[in-house]
């Protein structure tokens, strides 16, 4: 058999025995046209390497291959191993690698290497802690080509988020410090099997080139710091953090200000002294 003869992946669902565990984040896509078009936000996938969180029945990991990629996902759900093991056979020897394992606990960097793009449906209860964890890599340049990742919308606006605005805060910082973020689209709820509750949507991140001037570590507890209490004036929300107040007022940051008024800029200068110390 080869990807072609491949039966529907509803049909593929109800084989395996796959109902869906909430506790395991799982609403499977099935819409064949809609993987595709998940498969070519990265762009050209020939020969490239992808890794997969959450493969499940393995909808996204069938529009990958197709697309010509070759494939490392790791799926915490053994119930999905026999599924993904027909699909490493229609897919040809060496296209398809299937790691029982929690995603969580991965060290990507030696199970995939260098350069591999990311593109997954993630599971919604570690999306944000996966994604976290990607940006705030201590090595720069990341492991990772680009990340292509289903979200929460709610979670993709926090991501593409502008200053004075409600979902402003620590991802947004953090995500547009690092990458260049967009939301390539929206996804209906209607789309998955089930269906969440909530709408979802594809957002794309590219690593940007930054200097290494800045403490990931250092910014990350400003942000915490600053956002914690982001109704507060910054001069109340850093009070208890060494070095903060001062290294606004060198920034000519206003400490009358609150979190959400700072643009990503303005948060990474007052970073970068602070790690300078
Ligand atoms: C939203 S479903 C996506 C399934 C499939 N990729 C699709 O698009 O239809 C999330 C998948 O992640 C898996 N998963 C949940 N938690 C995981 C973890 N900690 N590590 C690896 N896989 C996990 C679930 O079992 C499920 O298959």
């Amino acid at each position: 058999m080869c990807l072609s003869d491949l039966p529907p992946l509803r049909d593929v669902i109800a084989r395996h025995g796959l109902s869906a565990k909430k506790s395991l984040g799982q609403n499977f896509l099935t819409d064949g046209n809609l993987l595709d078009r998940i498969a070519r936000v990265p762009g050209p996938l020939e020969g490239r390497t992808v890794y997969e969180v959450g493969p499940g029945p393995g909808g996204l990991t069938r529009a990958l291959l197709k697309a010509g990629a070759n494939v490392i996902a790791v799926e915490r759900d053994s119930r999905a191993l026999p599924a993904l093991a027909e699909l490493a056979a229609a897919a040809g020897e060496g296209r398809l690698r299937v790691v029982d394992a929690d995603a969580l606990g991965i060290d990507e960097e030696e199970l995939v290497g260098r350069g591999a793009h990311v593109v997954s449906n993630l599971p919604y209860n570690i999306g944000t802690a996966l994604l976290t964890r990607w940006l705030a890599s201590p090595v720069w340049p990341p492991w990772w080509a680009s990340l292509t990742l289903m979200l929460q919308k709610e979670v993709a606006e926090r991501v593409v988020a502008r200053p004075d605005t409600s979902a402003y805060g620590r991802l947004a910082v953090l995500c547009q410090w690092r990458s260049s973020a967009r939301i390539a689209f929206e996804v209906n709820r209607n789309a998955f099997v089930p269906p969440p509750k909530v709408t979802s949507a594809v957002v794309h991140l590219t690593p940007g080139d930054m200097p290494p001037d800045v403490d990931v570590k250092q910014l990350e507890r400003l942000t915490a710091a600053a956002f914690g209490q982001r109704r507060k004036m910054l001069r109340a929300s850093l009070k208890a953090m060494p070095g903060a107040l001062a290294a606004l007022e060198s920034c000519g940051i206003d400490s009358a200000r609150r979190a959400e008024t700072l643009s990503v800029a303005e948060f990474t200068s007052v970073a970068r002294l602070l790690s300078a110390k």
